[in-house]
């Protein structure tokens, strides 16, 4: 039997009682460990092709933190695992989620493993936090997503896939809970490959061993099909998953091939043959280095491993194939595979495409007018005639500068001793600590503090952050989520970039709208102020939370993605930080939107003095469905296309709407001829339409949802001073398009939601309707599961929601 230890720098730590048998193995993969350097705060000895930064997604309590517990244990990083049922692990460390047992914050955290540095970000599973997976899905390159073996897929697990898929991140499948009755792992499988819409490649298959005494097949290990080896978890039934005699690390590997093979395992073997044979014919139709090895011998057996390895490795990231293991995180099997298939097949920051960016031209001393521009891996500069160089082994588009440095931030927290703490994905170059860097959002410049290395329970500082990283920045207030940050590594001295590097912006993260609301009021006049800081304060966290001010009830309203999300931020500003509030009942937020088009316009007074006038002529229309989906975003033509960032409104500024106000000089170069920048002008218009928007409809006041406002003409007078006319002129026209509607062409819409609900066969006619009569519901599918659920997941109702989603009620 060989003993595998989780770590080296855990056995290094911990005093060793075992003799002769210690193999110091941090992997299944490789068995060599030579580590000289320190994987978790030695930036730049990690090379960036050996960072991974993933995600664990998945439904509600598939096991997501569980897993992710185990990862930073046989990493090293915690001496003692800690449960989601006990309320002690790493990630889920807000009072709310000990008391609940759910994640509700993503949490970043940085592990070393096999000489590899994993970044992990472990998701919440509730459809209420779903802001939460989305904007942390937009700085990972790979995901895990965790299945129930019971449930099999679920709800939100469609959802995130899809999320994922969307965004084009590579996953691999872990079928979690396989100690449970009613665990189905080929069940499983196919519903990943149905439901999901994905090719399936079983890398382990999961090993029970029957118990004598009950008849019961206990899970005890997995087949890994690719190294021929069965491992078995030494893991008695009598103790407690978290003591030590349980920790997972006390593994037995049967090579399968071996020729005095135990008759015991014939049947593993056959198996694992039999598993071998559909993973070598399934990527000999991608790879052609897998016929060639197969050929060789002409034996699914003596496959060489590594070639069926690469090759996986390169399908995964294509994403022709999901790699698919099994294992139960409670009952520590299975974990540290999984920590080898994120190494193995998901893939590196340089094996992506460079993330999106824009850059605004206007600041580059050419116009285009009204261009849209997205700069992205495959185009270079001479495609787009543009002065931008990327760098593809850094991975960013900017210039031929790799000292400057773009990163994104995607979440905020608040640390009770160091103050704010924003999580960023650095995208190219070098980040520098007590540097100053540039907030392309604002093109403010910010200082900022120490940055730091989410290392398991202690946040680790590091003297910088290089591409491909996720870190922390802190010591400033001044960055929200979805900005990017541009630095100079070496000048440190930002009067170096250039604007046009200085107005790069990496996608920004879309805010879905909030569904449900409160109010929310001091409890006295003294509570005011403290009420409004800590809103403050969690509205930087969470921008999924929305604060309005409800004129004719004198309240504020607090919106959010759910009963649970506002339920959750109820006991955070009681509970934690002693706010003295009254908060009403949760109820549902009601939108207006039009049903018909309506068009006007406005200008300002002719000046003598100057040479145009302020004008702005613009059509408001309707829209069905998500903004972002709608032809009126997704046209060929050169429309310069803005989504609002709430209430799915967009702003479309028709093709050449605005006079050409570039003027082509002499040199041949083009001259921007006004004070006021375009952006500026954009901007106006932009914020126009926003204000007006939210204002409302004729029925209710409510704001406006799914229209399209199309700016079809606009100018300024080129000694223009001040962008604000055209703000206003823009709210002008809005109003006046809107009032000369009648009443009946606007409508009311309530959000509604994508619901899955399972039950039981005898129950179905009862729920079937209650579901339609006292719920309003519209059934659009019923499907017959092939497993009959116990008691515990019989319980109707597993809801999940596109609540982004409205629909009219007028109708
Ligand atoms: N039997 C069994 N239970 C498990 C296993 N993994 C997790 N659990 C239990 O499942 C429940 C949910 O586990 P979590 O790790 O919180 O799941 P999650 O996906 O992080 O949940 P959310 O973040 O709230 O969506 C807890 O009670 C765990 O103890 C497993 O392998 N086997």
């Amino acid at each position: 039997m060989i003993t595998f230890y989780r770590s080296i720098l855990r056995t290094l730590k911990s005093e060793i009682k075992a003799t002769d048998h210690v193999h110091f193995f941090r992997s299944f993969a490789s068995a060599s460990n030579s580590s000289t350097f320190d994987y978790k705060t030695d930036i730049e000895k990690v090379p960036i092709e050996k960072i991974r930064n993933i995600g664990i997604i998945a439904h509600i309590d598939a096991g997501k933190t569980t897993t992710t517990e185990r990862m930073l244990y046989y990493s090293g990083l915690i001496s003692r695992i800690g449960n989601v049922d006990e309320g002690d692990t790493i990630t889920d460390y807000l009072t709310e989620e000990k008391d609940r047992g759910i994640t509700i914050q993503s949490a970043a955290v940085t592990i070393p493993w096999n000489h590899h540095r994993i970044n992990i970000i472990d998701t919440p599973g509730h459809a209420d936090f779903t802001f939460e997976v989305t904007r942390s899905l937009r700085v990972l390159d790979g995901g895990v997503t965790v299945l129930d073996a019971v449930a099999g897929v679920e709800a939100q697990t469609e959802k995130v896939w899809k999320q994922a898929r969307d965004l084009g991140i590579p996953l691999i499948a872990y079928i979690n809970k396989m100690d449970r009755d009613g665990a189905g792992y080929g069940r499983t499988v196919k519903e990943i490959v149905g439901r999901l819409g994905t090719r399936a490649t079983l890398v382990n298959i999961p090993y029970f061993v029957e118990d004598v005494a009950t008849g019961r097949m206990n899970f005890t290990g997995v087949i890994d099909v690719i190294h021929k080896n069965l491992l078995r978890w030494n893991i008695s039934t009598n103790v407690s998953s978290t003591s030590e005699a349980a920790d997972g690390t006390d593994i037995e590997v049967i090579h399968l091939e071996k020729e005095d093979l135990n008759t015991e395992y014939t049947d593993a073997k056959k198996q694992c043959i039999k598993a071998r044979k559909a993973v070598i014919e399934q990527l000999c139709d991608f790879d052609d280095a897998i016929v060639d090895s197969f050929l060789e011998t002409e034996d699914y057996m003596k496959v060489d491993s590594a070639v069926i390895q690469e090759s996986l490795r390169k399908a995964t990231i294509k994403r022709y194939t999901t790699p698919i293991l099994c294992g139960s995180s409670f009952k520590n099997i299975g974990v540290q595979p999984l920590m080898d298939a994120v190494v193995s097949y998901l893939p590196s920051p340089i094996d992506v495409p460079p993330p999106k960016i824009i850059c605004d031209i206007n600041a580059c001393g050419r116009r285009k007018r009204n261009a849209k521009i997205y700069l992205q891996a495959h185009s270079n500069e001479t495609d787009l005639n543009l002065p931008v160089k990327m760098d593809p082994r850094i991975g960013c588009v900017i210039n031929k500068d790799k000292n400057l440095s773009a990163s994104l931030a995607f979440k905020v927290i608040s640390h009770p001793n160091r103050g704010l703490m924003i999580f960023v994905r650095v995208y190219s170059g070098k980040l520098n600590p007590n540097s100053t860097v540039i907030n392309s959002r604002t093109g403010e410049r910010i200082r900022i503090g120490k940055l730091l290395l989410m290392n398991g329970e202690i946040p680790q500082e590091v003297k910088y952050l290089t591409a491909g990283n996720i870190g922390v920045i802190t010591g400033t207030e001044e960055i929200s989520t979805g900005d990017t940050l541009i630095s100079h590594a070496i000048s440190k001295n930002p009067n170096k970039i250039q604007k046009r590097e200085a107005s790069a912006k990496l996608l920004s993260i879309t805010i879905p709208p909030p569904v449900f609301s409160v109010s929310i009021e001091p409890t006295t006049v003294a509570d005011k102020r403290k009420l409004e800081t800590c809103l403050k304060l969690i509205l930087k966290e969470d921008p999924s939370l929305r604060l309005t001010y409800d004129d004719e009830a004198g309240q504020l309203i607090l919106s959010g993605m759910g009963e649970l999300h506002l339920e959750i931020t109820k006991d955070r500003l009681v509970n934690d930080m002693k706010v003295n509030a009254d908060i009403g009942k949760v109820h549902v937020t009601y939108k207006e939107s039009i049903i018909e088009p309506t068009e006007s316009v406005s200008k300002s007074q002719q000046d003598p003095n100057c040479t145009g006038m302020f004008y702005v002529k613009l059509t408001v229309v309707p829209f069905e469905g998500l903004a972002e989906s709608t032809s009126l975003f997704n046209n060929d033509t050169n429309e310069e296309c803005h989504l609002l960032k709430y209430d799915n409104n967009m702003v479309v500024f028709e093709q050449a709407s605005a006079p050409p106000f570039v003027e082509k000089v002499f040199s041949g170069e083009y001259r921007w001829p006004m004070e006021v920048s375009y952006d500026q002008l954009i901007n106006s218009i932009i914020s126009g339409v926003n204000g007006s928007l939210q204002v409302g409809g004729r029925i209710a006041s409510l704001p406006l949802h799914s229209v399209a406002v199309k700016i079809l003409k606009w100018n300024v007078p080129l000694e223009a001073k001040s962008a604000t006319p055209l703000l206003q002129l823009t709210r002008m026209a809005i109003k006046k398009a809107l009032a000369s509607l009648p009443e009946k062409a606007f409508t009311i819409l309530e959000p509604i939601m994508k619901v899955s609900v399972f039950v039981n066969d005898q129950d179905l006619g009862v729920v079937t309707q209650d579901l339609m009569s006292a719920r309003n519901a519209q059934i659009n599918d019923i499907e017959e599961q092939d497993h009959s659920y116990t008691g515990e997941e019989a319980l109707w109702a597993r809801e999940e929601a596109r609540k982004h989603t409205f629909h009219s009620i007028l109708q």
